[in-house]
């Protein structure tokens, strides 16, 4: 029997959490042989909520799960993590934008680095979900000196799952027939979805994808969109698919993305010009030990100015939390 895995997941009560905790508990993030201990945080308001999730991983009979364990501390549920979810935050609602949820949730973020770097194992892999989710990972690893940058990472697989499925539906093709595709940046309305390098079965997609007007005015503005169109349509954010991106990022990361660009954000190190430290939505291909970068992409006129887009968001966010940082 192998050693389980520790995995901690924060905002365990909320509507990610539920459609999350089942699919880990089922072996979807870590496949049929590893046993999972799960490490459930939230707010004192809901432990009975997290109770009765426990109840009902029980009535599961789950062959991999051996333990839940539900906390309102940060330090109990991050304790040994070995993978680290960060999920817990207030989801916008009509009329908002990612980034007005900074001063809401910027706290929590502080306060859950400093936990991570108090007890969770020094190789764990971070996942922060709660939005504004590049930001947040910023606060994250700087409240969090004595872990490695590279523990750290935003979700903006949601956006690239997004834009794969869009692309698929547009070419008549499936979705697994496309690869080579890239959402830059950062998980709000300026992230660039780029189509430019993708593939569809192994050949390059560029005779297909000549429109321009398509690119600019559809996919590129719709994939950024889709957050706002879902919010629009059932009331509340995305749930179930932000759930299924937070497994494939998170998979991809520990068991390797077999050869697959993927898109996660990560600190920049200062390739493509961006600024480093700023988490930004990258292509990279994960080999099971770590994301390594997809480097030396051709940047054109029209590439840059989307990137650049990000950035000058992402450097504004990261001065509007930037007592958070010292
Ligand atoms: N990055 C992405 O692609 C993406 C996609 C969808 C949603 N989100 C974000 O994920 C977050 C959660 O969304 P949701 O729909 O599950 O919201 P939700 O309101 O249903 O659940 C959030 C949960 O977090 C808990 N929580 C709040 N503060 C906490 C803290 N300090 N510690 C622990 N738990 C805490 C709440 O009590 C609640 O149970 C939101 O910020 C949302 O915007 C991100
Ligand atoms: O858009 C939101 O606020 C929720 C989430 O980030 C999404 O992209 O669906």
């Amino acid at each position: 029997m192998k050693t389980p895995t520790r995995i901690a997941v924060t905002g365990a009560a909320g509507q990610i959490g539920y459609a999350l905790l089942f699919r880990i508990a089922n072996g979807d993030l870590l496949g049929p042989d590893q046993p999972v201990i799960l490490q459930l945080l939230d707010l004192p308001h809901a432990l009975g909520a997290m109770r009765g999730i426990d109840m009902e991983l029980q009535d599961c009979a789950f062959p991999l799960l051996q333990e839940v364990l539900v906390t309102d501390n940060p330090e109990v549920a991050f304790r040994d993590a070995d993978i680290a979810i960060l999920v817990g935050a207030q989801p916008r609602s009509k009329g908002m934008e990612r980034k007005d949820l900074l001063a809401a949730n910027a706290g929590i973020f502080a306060k859950q680095g400093r936990a991570l770097n108090a007890v969770a194992k020094r190789e764990v892999k971070v996942l922060v979900v709660g939005n504004p989710a590049n930001t947040n990972a910023l606060i994250a690893m700087h409240a969090a000196p004595d872990l490695d940058p590279s523990c750290f990472s935003a979700m903006i697989r949601l956006d690239h799952n997004r834009a794969q499925a869009m692309l698929a539906l547009h070419l008549d093709k499936s979705v697994d027939s496309i690869s080579q595709l890239i959402v830059w940046g950062n998980h709000s309305p300026t992230m660039y979805a780029d189509y430019r390098f993708a593939l569809v079965d192994g050949q390059s997609a560029s005779f297909a994808l000549r429109d321009e007007r398509w690119n600019r005015e559809v996919f590129i503005p719709t994939v950024a969109q889709r957050g706002t169109a879902i919010i629009e349509a059932r009331g509340q954010s995305s749930a179930a698919s932000a759930a299924n991106a937070a497994i494939d990022h998170v998979r991809d990361w520990v068991r390797g993305s077999g050869g697959r660009w993927v898109s996660m954000a990560l600190p920049s190190d200062g390739g493509y010009g961006i600024p480093e430290g700023i988490f930004f939505g990258v292509p990279v291909v994960c080999d099971g030990r770590q994301a390594n970068r997809i480097r030396g992409l051709d940047i054109n006129t029209f590439a840059r100015e989307k990137l650049q887009a990000a950035v000058d968001e992402l450097v504004q966010e990261r001065d509007a939390i930037r007592h958070l940082l010292d």
